[in-house]
């Protein structure tokens, strides 16, 4: 076992959970990691199209829904994926215990549809990672200090695992995509696109910057204000340690923690 007791936060986007069968394959990563660190968290978005679909038929009801109802219903795209990561899990005989956003202490800011991540308290989550079980937080969801259950925008679940690593003090953020990492263009449109193997955040935004919707600038920006490391790898080739993409500055200078402006 590792001896960073603080472990590794595991994000999985929608691509890879987009049928009931992915679960199965997730599982079977997390268990994998399991072996290494002592704490994992796993931050899940919902399953393939669930969000658009969820957004559709918001707009079937009312072509223009209130904002702090759309929020509701959205949230529960990511509740469905917990849910069922769990019961993967139980079903290889690991307990895990899966988290909405609000239960696990994300605090943003009343701004319904692109909250801001103010602050992290994850104490339902502490006692479980000291147990040693693997604890599944919904990605893209919060709860303002009002009270009132927020998401964070588009693509929000990659920010919702940095913010959580930066709190638990993880060692990284592993991202599981679809692609072997990040390359300098869209791999599933250019060719000749060139896979990189290590990025500064400031190279990393770059690639963002061109419209590359590989990770969320908003979590680079996180990571790079925290000093933490990101790798972007496949979750198809997960045991090939070599693949992927790490995304980090040359010199971790430790920084007091903070999250979005
Ligand atoms: N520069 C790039 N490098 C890698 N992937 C890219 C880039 N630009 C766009 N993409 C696209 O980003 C997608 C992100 O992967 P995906 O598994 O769909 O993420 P998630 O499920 O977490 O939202 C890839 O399928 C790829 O087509
Ligand atoms: N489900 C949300 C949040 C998210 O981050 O999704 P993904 O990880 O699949 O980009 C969305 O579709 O925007």
């Amino acid at each position: 076992m590792d001896s960073n007791k603080n472990g590794i936060v595991l994000k999985f986007g929608g691509a890879s959970v987009s049928s009931p069968e992915a679960f199965s394959s997730i599982a079977d990563i997390i268990l994998h990691r399991k072996k290494k660190y002592s704490r994992v968290i796993v931050v899940v978005s919902a399953m393939g199209d669930t969000t658009d679909e969820l957004i559709s038929l918001a707009n079937k009801v009312n072509p223009n829904p209130p904002r702090r109802e759309l929020d509701m219903l959205l949230s529960v795209g990511e509740r469905i994926s917990i849910a069922l990561l769990a019961m993967a899990l139980a079903a290889k005989g690991t307990e895990a215990l899966s988290f909405t956003g609000s239960q696990s202490g994300i605090i943003t800011t009343n701004d319904h549809a692109n909250a801001k991540i103010v602050n992290v308290k994850p104490h339902r989550l502490i006692p479980h990672l000291n147990k040693d079980k693997i604890v599944i937080v919904a990605g893209f969801q919060g709860m303002s200090l009002e009270g009132e259950i927020t998401t964070l925008g588009r693509g929000g679940s990659d920010t919702t695992a940095v913010a959580l690593a930066v709190s638990l003090e993880a060692e990284k953020v592993e991202f599981f995509k679809d692609v072997l990492g990040i390359y300098d263009k869209d791999p599933k449109i250019y060719q000749n696109a060139n896979l990189l193997k290590e990025l500064s955040y400031k190279e990393a935004f770059e690639i963002m910057d061109k419209g590359a919707q590989v990770l969320h600038s908003r979590c680079v920006r996180l990571a790079e204000k925290n000093s933490l490391p990101l790798k972007v790898l496949p979750f198809s080739r997960f045991l090939e340690e070599d693949l992927g993409t790490i995304i980090q500055d040359t010199v971790r200078s430790k920084k007091s923690i903070s999250y979005e402006d």
